[in-house]
C-alpha cells in the first residue's frame, strides 16, 4: 500500500508540474503560427518559459491545480476502497508539499479544508476491466476554463449562427459557438472535449472523457474525425488568440465523443480546457503498487529551450512603462491599450472573497494608488514560519465585474491585474476614476512567482490561502494594458470581431 501511495504521489506531482509531450507539441505549433513581435507571440513565449520553469522547479505549472479527477480501471478482484484511501493520502501529501493548491472549499461556509479533501473531493470514478493491471488517469482542470464549459440543448438559436438543428450541422454550430463564447477567459489557446447525446450529466462526463484522448489521435468515427478537423481549422480563423489578445492560435485540439440519447433530449456538452492541459495516466502493478508504464510518452519532447533565446532578443524592441505603487491618476491616464507595463514594488492580491468583503468593510491596508492582483497563489511556509510563493498566475477577472468599479472608486485603487478582461461596468469606472486594467498571462504561475521577491504580510487569512490578501513585493512584473481610462477595451474589440468571423459560418457544412 505504501508503494501505491508513492506511485500516486508521483502521478499527481508529474501531472501538476510537467506538461505532457503531446500538449507541448501543440503549443509549439501554435508558436510557429504566430508572427514574431505580436502580443500573441510574446504570450506564447511566456507560456513556454513557464512550462520549462515548472518542470525545473517541480512546481505547479498553474497555481490553480483544479479539481483533481481520477478515472481508475481495475482488474476484477482488486480492492477499490484501498485505492481510494491511497489516493486521499497522496492528495494530502502533495498538497502539503505545495504540488497542489488547497482548493477544496465548503460551498456553504466558504471554509477551505486546507488539504484538498472534502465532500465529493477528489473526484474518483472506478471501472472494472479484464486487463491484469490497474490504470489510473488524472486530470487537473482549473476553475477558469471549467467556467467556460457550455451545454446546448438542440434545437436552439445560436448567436451569429442562427438555428442549430438536431443533426451534425447543428452540432457543428454549437461547437464553434463554444469556442467563441470562451474568448480568452479559459486561458486560450485551449483544447475542447465534446460529448454528443446522453443527459445533462453523462453528456458532460463524455465531454471530459474526451480530454483524456491523445491530442494527435484520429477519431475512429469518420464523420466525427472530419468535424474535429473542421472545428480546429475554423476556430483558428476567429482571431481570439492566446489569452484573447488576438492572433492565429485560438484552439489547439477538439475531441468529440458520441452516445445515445432519449427522444426528447439532444445535448451537446463542451468541456473547455486551458492551454495548461494537465492530464496524465499510469499503469500500476496490482500486486506491488508500482508504476509499470506512463501514458502520453510517445514522440518528441519539446523543451522550448532554443525558442527562449529568440524570445529574449525580440523582447528588447518593446517599449515598457515602469510603474511603482502608489501610482498617480496622471500616470494612469497616460496609459493606453497595447502598452506594456512593468511593475516594481508592492501589490496586493484580491479575488472573489476579498472583493465581496470590501464592498461592505474597510480595507485592512491603505489601497490609495495601489495595485490589486487577481490571484490565488500556491504558498509554502518554511521552518521559520515565513511564507514563500510557489505559483502565482492571474485568475479570471470577469468574476469581479459586479464589484470592481465600486471598489476601485471607494479605495482609490489605480490598477487591477488579472486575465480575460472585464466588462462595461468596470470600463466605465476606469474612465470615470482614472484606472487601468492590466492583463497578465493566465497559467504562467512560475513566471510570475519568479517576479515576486518577498511576501510582506497577509490579511484576511480566514478566507483561506487562495482568497487571502497577500502583500507581495514584486520586481519587473510585466503585464499589458487591455482596458484603459479612455474607454478602450481590447476584449470588447476582440469579442466583436470574433463574433463577425463566427457569423461567416452560418451556412450548412455537414
Ligand atoms: O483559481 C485560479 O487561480 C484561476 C482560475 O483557474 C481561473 O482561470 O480563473
Ligand atoms: S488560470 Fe488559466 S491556465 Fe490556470 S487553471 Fe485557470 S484557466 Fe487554466
Amino acid at each position: 500500500m505504501q508503494t501505491l501511495e508513492k506511485s500516486l504521489y508521483n502521478l499527481i506531482t508529474e501531472t501538476s508540474t510537467n506538461l505532457p509531450k503531446d500538449v507541448r507539441r501543440a503549443i509549439k505549433k501554435a508558436k510557429e503560427a504566430e508572427n514574431a513581435g505580436t502580443r500573441a507571440a510574446m504570450s506564447l513565449d511566456t507560456i513556454s518559459n513557464n512550462i520549462i520553469m515548472a518542470e525545473d522547479n517541480v512546481s505547479p505549472i498553474c497555481q490553480d491545480t483544479g479539481l483533481p479527477t481520477f478515472k481508475i480501471y481495475t482488474p476484477v478482484g482488486v480492492n477499490q476502497l484501498e485505492i481510494k484511501e491511497a489516493i486521499k493520502k497522496a492528495i494530502v501529501e502533495t498538497s502539503a508539499d505545495a504540488k497542489l493548491r488547497p482548493n477544496a472549499v465548503d460551498s456553504l461556509t466558504g471554509a477551505n479544508s486546507g488539504n484538498n479533501l472534502g465532500d465529493g473531493l477528489p473526484v474518483m470514478k472506478f471501472e472494472q476491466w479484464e486487463n491484469d493491471y490497474i490504470t489510473i488517469k488524472l486530470i487537473l482542470k482549473g476553475g477558469g476554463c471549467e467556467n467556460k464549459n457550455i451545454q446546448y440543448s438542440l434545437p436552439c438559436e445560436i448567436d451569429g449562427l442562427g438555428r442549430a438543428g438536431r443533426d451534425l450541422d447543428g452540432i457543428r454550430k454549437c461547437i464553434l459557438h463554444s469556442v467563441y463564447q470562451a474568448q480568452g477567459q479559459g486561458c486560450s489557446a485551449g483544447f475542447i472535449g465534446v460529448g454528443i447525446g446522453g443527459d445533462r450529466s453523462s453528456g458532460y462526463d463524455l465531454a471530459k472523457e474526451q480530454l483524456f484522448r491523445h491530442v494527435e489521435d484520429t477519431n475512429p468515427n469518420s464523420d466525427l474525425a472530419k468535424l474535429e478537423e473542421y472545428v480546429v481549422k475554423t476556430a483558428n480563423t476567429f482571431g481570439i488568440g492566446t489569452m484573447g489578445f488576438g492572433g492565429e492560435a485560438t484552439l489547439l485540439g477538439c475531441k468529440i465523443g458520441v452516445m445515445h440519447r432519449i427522444p426528447a433530449s439532444f445535448y451537446v456538452s463542451v468541456a473547455y480546457n486551458c492551454w495548461a492541459y494537465r492530464r496524465m495516466a499510469v499503469d500500476i502493478n496490482p500486486q506491488t503498487g508500482e508504476i509499470i508504464n506512463w501514458h502520453y510518452q510517445e514522440g518528441e519532447k519539446i523543451t522550448f529551450k532554443e525558442d527562449e533565446v529568440a524570445a529574449t532578443t525580440e523582447d528588447t524592441t518593446t517599449d515598457v512603462v515602469e510603474l511603482t505603487a502608489p501610482i498617480t491618476e496622471e500616470q494612469i491616464r497616460a496609459l493606453k491599450v497595447g502598452d506594456v507595463v512593468s511593475i516594481t514594488g508592492r501589490m496586493y492580491t484580491g479575488r472573489d472573497a476579498i472583493h465581496h468583503h470590501l464592498m461592505s468593510h474597510d480595507a485592512p491596508v491603505d489601497l490609495n494608488g495601489q495595485v490589486i492582483y487577481h490571484c490565488g497563489p500556491v504558498m509554502a511556509k518554511d521552518a521559520e514560519g515565513n511564507w514563500t510563493v510557489k505559483a502565482a498566475g492571474p485568475t479570471t477577472s470577469i468574476r469581479e465585474e459586479p464589484y470592481q468599479g465600486d471598489i476601485m472608486k471607494k479605495f482609490g485603487i489605480r490598477a487591477v491585474i488579472g486575465k480575460g478582461g472585464m466588462g462595461p461596468k468596470t470600463l466605465a469606472a476606469l474612465e470615470e476614476h482614472g484606472g487601468v486594467y492590466l492583463n497578465a498571462i493566465g497559467g504562467a504561475a512560475q513566471y510570475y512567482a519568479d517576479c515576486i521577491k518577498g511576501v510582506d504580510g497577509v490579511d484576511l487569512m480566514e478566507f483561506g490561502v487562495p482568497e487571502a490578501m497577500w502583500h507581495l513585493n514584486v520586481e519587473k512584473f510585466t503585464a499589458v494594458v487591455t482596458m484603459d481610462s479612455h474607454g478602450n477595451s481590447l476584449h470588447a474589440d476582440v469579442d466583436k470581431s470574433s463574433l463577425e468571423k463566427l457569423a461567416l459560418h452560418a451556412e450548412r457544412v455537414f
